[in-house]
């Protein structure tokens, strides 16, 4: 087994390697394979994921400081907007020479038409390493109903179009049998050996609909390989698409049978299901090549990965689901107490590489992500970090809280954290009790809202207030009663149950504010000072009802520790309404409440 610090080192050997020379049609390493990138071409052609000539650029730069041996920049016959974006990314990422040496290839991609030859040249042309990527399918479904071609024909156009990119000075030449992965292989070694004959230097075998499985298409490649070698020399590439999700599979088994360049894109993305992942496969190689590929080994440098992935997500507006293998949000997360108690005591228990393998750091070093499935261990932990050292009892206490409110609140944050240990040692010793609520709201007028509260002297008041919401405006009229100055800190609504009648359970949390700002701190983990906060539930059929329910709840443990504080104050008696007037309106017990004070 390889474990995963030593991964980092086999990484970071990996990087410090030497690439091969560039040289078309032949590798001087028989372990190296050449990462293909077409993120800013097949990524592009994913609905919706159009990039601006400005982001494409950017990308390729990207591209570039990752190590990409080939950089598809584009399809330049397709508008004039794409192949400027090649032509630029020809120019000046294509003659970026880095400090090794090393400078990636820029490739156009090209029908067999002559126009679009011609077009894809000029757009690349002016690379330091420049090749163009020319294209015709060879399924018998794509031959008869779409291209309308016979299967000579094809290899015609095929052959001709390799001819005339060599007439062009055009001497790095890939070749790709569209639709390979449902190809007779019979014709496929037929065409192949012509191209190859007519110049080509990589064949590239397309698995265009994603219908192959790893084992199949490996055996198409190493025949491929093997009919072709005669031909002298030549790179054989595959190119798989992700319709049942075996892209990397495939991909890595093509390497296998003999493949040595990837087609690939930053976080997989690509026409319908998307292409090979580069992160994917690149981590597959970085991680495994050794001991399970052959001593197979890329020029990609992996600490990049994160930046290009996030670029990519930014400028495609494509953005990557959260349990996506290397770049997904949760990918070095940890979430379920077995998990998270194996992280906190040896970090390879759960991770077979770390996130500062691909360039992240993380805030907090296990990874760990309180939520429903933690344990006591994760729990303690972040309390620690968090400033807090809790007996046995105490943390069962508040590991209690934590399990329920975990069931209801998707993401447990530190403030969550906060306010949990500061509800179970800080309990209300007065009561404010949420008697009625009306709110007036719609699109017409200013949201009204008008409350009636018990106070722990057992008066009943009445308040009205407005706001710029109904929540805003119940607030406000408890504010106007129950006068300490409160800063909501979290407000999150949760429907407990489904259907139209839910229940919604609203959780808030509050910080003392004004005149009681400097009531309490507790230390921070990330350094600094905490302040103080409290949390308070609610339920109701009625959000504004659950929402002004779960404030009171949150401003009566507030209250409860001031007192605390304070008890024997004047100040303080009024602060927490013990005014005298009975059943008064909000101007009457905001009079008493300010004649106690005084
Ligand atoms: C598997 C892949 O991912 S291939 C790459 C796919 N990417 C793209 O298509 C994106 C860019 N494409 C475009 O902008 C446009 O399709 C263009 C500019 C290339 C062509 O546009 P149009 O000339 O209007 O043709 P249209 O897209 O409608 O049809 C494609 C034509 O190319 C032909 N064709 C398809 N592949 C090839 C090929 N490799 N070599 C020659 N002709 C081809 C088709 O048979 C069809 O010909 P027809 O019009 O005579 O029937
Ligand atoms: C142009 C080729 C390589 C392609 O994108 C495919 O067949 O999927």
């Amino acid at each position: 087994m390889q474990p995963v610090r030593a991964a980092g080192e086999v990484v970071k050997a990996v990087e410090q390697r030497k690439r091969p020379e560039y040289i078309p049609n032949r590798i001087d390493d028989p372990d190296y394979v050449r990462i293909f990138d077409t993120t800013l071409r097949d990524g592009e052609q994913s609905p919706g994921a159009t990039l601006t000539s400005k982001e494409k650029l950017e990308i390729a730069k990207k591209l570039s400081q990752l190590g990409v041996d080939i950089i598809e920049a584009g399809f330049p016959i397709a508008s004039p907007d794409d192949f400027e974006a090649v032509r630029s990314i020809a120019m000046e990422v294509g003659n970026a020479v880095h400090d090794d040496g090393y400078v990636p290839v820029i490739c156009g991609l090209s029908r067999t038409r002559e126009k679009d030859l011609e077009t894809a040249w000029e757009a690349v042309r002016h690379a330091k390493l420049p090749r163009v990527h020319t294209f015709i399918a060879t399924s018998e479904i794509h031959m008869k109903y779409k291209l309308r071609m016979t299967p000579d024909e094809v290899i015609a156009n095929a052959v001709n179009a390799v001819k005339h990119l060599r007439s062009m000075g055009c001497t790095d030449i890939e070749f790709s049998p569209e639709d390979a992965g449902r190809s007779d292989p019979i014709f496929l070694y037929e065409i192949l050996a012509e191209v190859v004959k007519a110049g080509a230097t990589t064949l590239n075998i397309p698995d265009t609909t994603g219908w192959t499985l790893p084992h199949e298409f490996q055996g198409l490649i190493s025949k491929i390989k093997a009919n072709t070698e005669g031909a002298g020399g030549v790179i054989i590439s595959t190119h798989c698409q992700n319709d049942l999700g075996l892209s990397t599979a495939n991909s890595l088994a093509g390497a296998m049978g003999g493949a040595r360049q990837i087609e690939c894109t930053i976080n997989g993305i690509g026409e319908r299901a998307g292409n090979a992942s580069l992160e994917e496969v690149v981590m597959a190689i970085a991680l495994r090549g050794k001991d399970q590929l052959g001593g197979l080994w890329t020029g990609v440098r992996p600490v990049h990965i994160a930046a290009a992935s996030k670029m990519v997500c930014d400028y495609s507006g494509m953005m990557v689901q959260p349990h996506k293998a290397i770049v997904g949000a949760n990918a070095f997360a940890h979430e379920s107490g077995i998990h998270q108690d194996g992280m906190l005591k040896n970090r390879d228990t759960y991770e077979i590489m770390s996130p500062e393998t691909i360039g992240l750091t993380r805030v907090d070093a296990a990874g760990i992500v309180l939520g429903k499935h933690s344990g006591r261990n994760a729990l303690n932990t972040r309390l620690g970090q968090l400033g807090f050292e809790l007996s046995d009892e105490q943390l069962n206490d508040v590991f209690r809280r934590f399990k329920s409110l975990a069931d209801n609140k998707k993401n447990i944050t530190d403030e969550d954290v906060l306010a949990l240990v500061n509800d179970e040692v800080h309990q209300p010793t007065v009561v404010w009790v949420l008697e009625d609520l009306q709110v007036v709201c719609g699109s017409m007028g200013m949201p009204t809202a008008t409350i009636r509260i018990r106070g722990p002297d057992g008066i009943t008041r009445v308040a009205s207030s407005v706001g710029s919401g109904p929540v805003d405006a119940a607030y406000k009229a408890i504010d106007s009663l129950v006068r300490v100055q409160a800063e909501l800190v979290d407000y999150s609504v949760n429907s407990v149950t489904e259907g139209i009648e839910a229940l919604a359970n609203t959780r808030v949390v509050i910080r003392p504010a004004g005149r009681q700002a400097d009531v309490g701190y507790v230390k921070s983990y990330k350094g600094g000072r905490t302040q103080r906060t409290f949390s308070g539930s609610g339920a109701d059929e009625d959000i504004v009802v659950s929402s002004a329910r779960a404030y009171v709840s949150a401003l009566n443990k507030m209250i409860g520790f001031i007192s605390a504080k304070s008890a024997a104050s004047a100040a303080t008696a009024a602060m927490l309404g013990a005014a005298s007037s009975s059943d008064s309106s909000g101007d009457e017990s905001r009079e008493a409440l300010a004649a106690a004070e005084a």
